[in-house]
């Protein structure tokens, strides 16, 4: 397959010449296969300006988590660029690379992954504490967080007190902690029921919205996609699309079943 790519621009003209939170550049990722080597990304481009929020689907194998941990930052790419916030990550050592990440990218995958003894509020500090950061404004802005996803009467609750949607929402909001320029989420709603899915994409749309972070929300759920501004398309590799250049489909488009 040949290079593809796909580009989400800054609506606002006012915000064109800030940094791009992500951009992969001819991103290639080869895992070794016995003699051989698989090609889980082919020379994809990507880049998401802040505010927009993008739902990456495919068919299983496609390269949608190996999209995802390329733009984490938690695998490097064998070739091409990853850029966060403006900062080109291949000649950054192992140290300076997590540092970044932790700075500038949350995830947020299907499983909330909560520390079972903490309670809501403490899930979102444990990082701040593990980094030897002050834990009096790291518990205010926790707090504040949880009151916007919905669970502010919730900050003393534990795992098990809480449903799978609430969960996530304080996965949503862990992420949120560091303010983050990237949010990068793997398949929030594959354990909701429907009713609890939408509030969570809903929630996703609102945060792209209000911390103008760049969103890619990797999805099977095709429902949810016209919440999103494109819609990229993975194939064996690639951003596949038969419609139109670039990569993007519109999302109406791709929730009525036409591309
Ligand atoms: N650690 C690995 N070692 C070897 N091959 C891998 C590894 N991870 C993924 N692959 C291969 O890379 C390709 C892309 O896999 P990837 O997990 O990115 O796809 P996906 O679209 O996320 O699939 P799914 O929807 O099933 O999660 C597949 O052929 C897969 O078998």
């Amino acid at each position: 397959m040949s290079a593809s790519s796909l580009s989400v621009p800054h609506l606002a003209t006012s915000s064109a010449g800030a940094a791009l939170p992500i951009a992969l550049t001819n991103v290639t990722l080869e895992y070794p296969d016995g003699g051989g080597t698989i090609k889980a990304l082919d020379s994809v481009s990507l880049d998401v300006a802040a505010g927009r929020m993008i739902s990456l689907v495919g068919t299983s194998g496609s390269g949608k988590s190996s999209l995802l941990a390329v733009a984490a930052t938690l695998v490097r790419p064998t070739n091409g660029q990853v850029a966060i916030d403006g900062i080109t990550t291949a000649d950054l050592k192992d140290a300076d690379l997590t540092a970044l990440r932790r700075e500038k990218v949350g995830i947020i995958f299907q499983q909330p992954n909560l520390l079972a003894s903490l309670t809501a509020v403490e899930q979102l500090m444990i990082g701040h504490h593990l980094r030897g950061k002050p834990l009096r404004a790291a518990r205010g802005r926790a707090h504040e967080l949880l009151g916007l996803v919905g669970l502010g009467a919730s900050a003393d609750k534990r795992p098990h007190q809480l449903s799978g949607g609430q969960r996530q929402r304080v996965n949503i909001a862990r992420a949120l902690m560091g303010d983050p320029r990237v949010l990068l989420v793997d398949e929030p709603t594959a354990a909701l029921d429907h009713e609890r899915s939408a509030s969570i994409v809903g929630l996703l749309r609102r945060v792209t919205d209000e911390f103008q972070v760049a969103t890619v929300m990797v999805t099977h759920d095709t429902e949810f996609v016209p919440l999103t501004d494109a819609v990229a398309v993975m194939r064996d590799g690639g951003l596949s699309n038969p419609e139109l250049p670039g990569g993007a489909i519109h999302p109406a488009t791709y929730s009525k079943g036409l591309f």
